[in-house]
């Protein structure tokens, strides 16, 4: 660890629909490519729902049995690399249906947190295929006490906020995002960096699925709202870091925080 900084690594990847050994095959490949780059990362994030992509009619069939052979992959690597992973997200099986969740392993391949997407996208059907998680999620990643969202949690202020206001200086955010809204996607990270003045770390998925393509655009940006790095529409491994002292220079500049008035509100 660099004093209290964090360094991270996004994995932009293309991700097969209905196909999760080709997907398996890929994750395991970039997170080489991620962790084999000239600075090592203490953090990869992966994208939304990389085993099986939005194959939603047949995601009883192809999800994950209790997420284990994603926990087994994710948890090799991080152990044996000495690394931090917030998995993006899979399609995970369990008794009561398949939900969309986080896995965050430690350095030593232990499971820390997870986290199941909460707010369902019904434009793309969601509802009727997946479970809602029922809590928001929180990780400690390294020094850097964090929030993580899924995809369309994005579009829901309260959510951040609630996060921000229990302790998260970062807000982790897996994605797969579509054309054509990049729009409210670089607008919508920026906003929840600045209005909570945190890191807004987001790893989209590129390439396409069908009639959907992805434009990829995976983000850092900072608690100020600058852009630390941007990807384009390509698949590729972004890399940045997270400050936590400029979280609290930020918060200390215009003090947001000490300046609400939640009793009108
Ligand atoms: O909110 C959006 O525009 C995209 C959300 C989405 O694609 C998802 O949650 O999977």
């Amino acid at each position: 660890m660099n004093g209290t900084k964090l360094k991270v690594a996004l994995v932009q990847m293309h991700v097969d629909a209905g196909e999760p050994d080709a997907n398996f095959e890929r994750a395991a490949r970039k997170l080489e490519e991620a962790v084999g780059g000239e600075t090592k990362p203490e953090l990869i994030v992966l994208p939304e729902m990389w085993n099986t992509g939005y194959a939603l009619e047949r995601i009883e069939d192809i999800a994950d049995q209790g997420g284990e052979r994603a926990k087994g992959l994710l948890s090799a690597f991080a152990k044996t690399n000495r690394v931090r992973i917030l998995g993006g997200s899979i399609a995970e099986k369990r008794a009561d249906g398949v939900y969309n969740t986080t896995y965050v392993f430690d350095e030593g391949g232990e499971l820390t947190d997870t986290y199941s997407k909460i707010h369902l996208f019904r434009l793309m059907d969601e509802e009727k295929y997946l479970q809602a998680g029922d809590r928001p999620g929180t990780l400690n990643a390294g020094a850097v006490q964090a929030g993580m969202m899924i995809c369309y949690d994005l579009r829901f202020p309260e959510l951040a906020r609630k996060l921000a206001l229990g302790g998260a200086k970062a807000l982790f955010v897996p994605a797969q995002w579509p054309n054509p809204r990049l729009r409210h996607w670089r607008t919508l990270l920026t906003a929840r960096a600045i209005e909570n003045q945190m890191y807004v770390v987001a790893c989209n998925r590129c390439g396409a699925s069908g009639d959907t393509t992805f434009f990829g655009h995976s983000m850092i940006i900072d608690p100020w709202g600058e852009i630390v790095a941007e990807a384009g529409e390509a698949e590729t491994i972004l890399r940045g870091e997270i400050d936590p002292a400029l979280v609290e220079a930020v918060r200390a500049k215009i003090p947001v925080f000490e300046d609400r008035r939640p009793s009108l509100y």
